[in-house]
């Protein structure tokens, strides 16, 4: 039969365990690439094995073109089956039941749907602006405020379209069970993290044994999870029992099912609507905050980036402080501002290593000439892809320019959202309010480096986390109000 995908050379019992260093995994993975070629394999503790997708086209052809084959994604104890995440959209095996979840988030986030949501996206960009407003006028010399202000822009924003919910700050309930379940959730992912992953026998050890610490861990998020599902969807559907409620996700969904005309109607349960809607937060807040706050690291360290980039928002909205009213239908009249939020992407990509897809249990499947066994885990390296293209060398770089050239232009960052039949339901909404927090920054604020307490400018060097959301480390800076 065909060979495995090639790799580094294994060890007899841990396989290549010791080769994955602890953060930004995809820096190793991507020089591999240049070793290996396009597929790679490496194997996990028990035979398991991984294959890494280096090239747009491998992630194509196999994610997309042969989803059938490799929709499902890995089983992780703790996360799926200890926490309970299994329910979550992201989490969830292919079968029935996830086409039924990924059904109704099409309903609920496709095109149509996602029009009626610019409302609640346009309440969170203001109150940003007038919050930053202020804290520019408490704080003149600038500090690390802005970064709460984008995550909360974006819980904001999530909380609006799913639940219709307006969130004041984040000490509200359900933001504060959202939090601490998103914070389960990411650890868990963090591969290596939890023993029983590897050993998975240890799943059957009670709680009260010694060192059994992951069992009290799993059962607290479990705690938290529930709550998370269940507390904001009881509101809504208290809302929509007194004719209240906004539109949003879990209204449009239930007035859907109610709705006994609609074909929809008998194909779901409420159970199924909760579920989905709790996977949202997780799904989208990270990724969208990852995004905003790269371009404000993006806009601190390249002020000629950062004017250009104001000049055309200036010339398309009417001078400073004059978009508040942009709607993502303007994009199609900011060349350079689409330009700024494409190398965004592509620079600091919001999931380098996208979510893991599994090819079935079922079935071996060969490409290239190499095998892929049944239930291997395939990872999507995305940090690759965008580290290919022309001018190869200078990809590290953040230049927007290349998107307007077309003897450089990079290919189109859409690979960021993820591949196939589990491409991101969320990447529509995510878009729109992108663009609109970012034309909302240009228009409004200069950002500029902080300044220490003589007045004098604080030299400022971002670095980028090495987890699962690849976040910039808390650095300061200001958002100056334009005149
Ligand atoms: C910049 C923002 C975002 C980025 C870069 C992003 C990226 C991704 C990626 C890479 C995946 C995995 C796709 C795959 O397995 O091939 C994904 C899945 C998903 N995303 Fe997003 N996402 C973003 C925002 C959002 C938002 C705002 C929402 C919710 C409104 C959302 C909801 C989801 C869900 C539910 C899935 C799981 C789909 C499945 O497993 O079938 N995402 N996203």
């Amino acid at each position: 039969g065909a060979p495995l995908p090639p790799g580094p050379p294994r060890h007899w019992l841990l396989g290549n365990l010791k080769d994955f260093p602890r953060s930004k995994i995809w820096l190793r993975l991507s020089e591999w690439a240049d070793q290996y070629g396009p597929v790679m394999s490496l194997s996990l503790p028990g035979g398991k094995t991984i294959v890494v997708l280096q090239t747009l086209e491998a992630m194509n052809d196999l994610l997309d073109k042969r989803g059938a084959l490799y929709s499902d994604r890995p089983e992780t104890v703790m996360a799926n089956e200890l926490m309970g995440f299994s329910s979550t959209v992201t989490l969830k095996q292919d079968g029935p039941v996830l086409r039924r979840y990924r059904k109704l988030c099409r309903m609920a986030l496709g095109t149509s749907a996602a029009e009626r949501y610019e409302p609640v996206q346009q309440d969170a960009v203001t109150r940003f602006v007038n919050t930053m407003v202020e804290t520019h006028t408490r704080r003149p010399h600038g500090d690390a405020e802005f970064l709460a202000q984008i995550r909360l822009a974006a819980i904001r924003s999530i909380m609006g379209i799913v639940y219709g919910i307006q969130v004041d700050d984040a000490s509200h309930e359900h933001v504060k069970n959202a939090e601490a379940s998103i914070a389960f959730f990411a650890k868990a992912l963090q591969p290596g993290r939890y023993l029983v992953d590897i050993i998975h026998i240890l799943k059957y050890v009670p709680a009260w044994f010694p060192f059994a610490g992951f069992q009290r861990e799993a059962r607290e998020a479990r705690e938290v999870r529930e709550r998370q599902a269940e507390l904001p969807f009881r509101h809504v559907v208290e809302e929509m029992a007194t004719g209240r409620a906004p539109p949003s996700f879990v209204s449009l969904l239930l007035s859907d099912m109610s709705d006994t005309s609609s074909p929809d109607a008998e194909q779901y349960e409420p159970e199924d609507i909760k579920q989905v809607a709790r996977s949202m937060y997780n799904a989208g807040v990270d990724t969208t905050n990852s995004t905003l706050c790269s371009f404000v690291a993006a806009m601190l360290m390249h002020p000629n980036v950062q004017t250009l980039a104001q000049a055309e928002v200036d010339g398309f909205y009417g001078g400073p402080r004059k978009s508040q009213f942009a709607t993502p239908a303007d994009r199609a009249h900011l060349p350079y501002v689409n330009a700024v939020i494409n190398e965004t992407l592509r620079w600091q990509p919001a999931v380098a290593l996208g979510i893991p897809h599994r090819i079935v249990t079922t079935q071996d499947d060969v490409y290239k000439g190499y095998l892929i066994p049944r239930g291997s885990t395939i990872i999507p390296n995305i940090w690759n892809v965008s580290r290919t293209g022309p001018d190869k060398d200078t990809l590290n770089d953040f230049d927007p320019a290349r998107y307007l050239d077309d003897s450089r232009r990079p290919l189109d960052p859409s690979y960021v959202f993820g591949f196939g039949r589990r491409v991101c339901v969320g990447q529509l909404v995510a878009e729109n309010f992108i663009f609109m927090m970012v034309v909302a920054i240009l228009s409004s604020f200069t950002v500029l480096p902080a300044l220490d307490a003589d007045g004098e400018v604080v030299t400022t060097t971002v670095e980028w986390t090495g987890a699962m959301a690849n976040t910039p480390i808390e650095f300061r800076c200001r958002l100056v109000p334009r005149t």
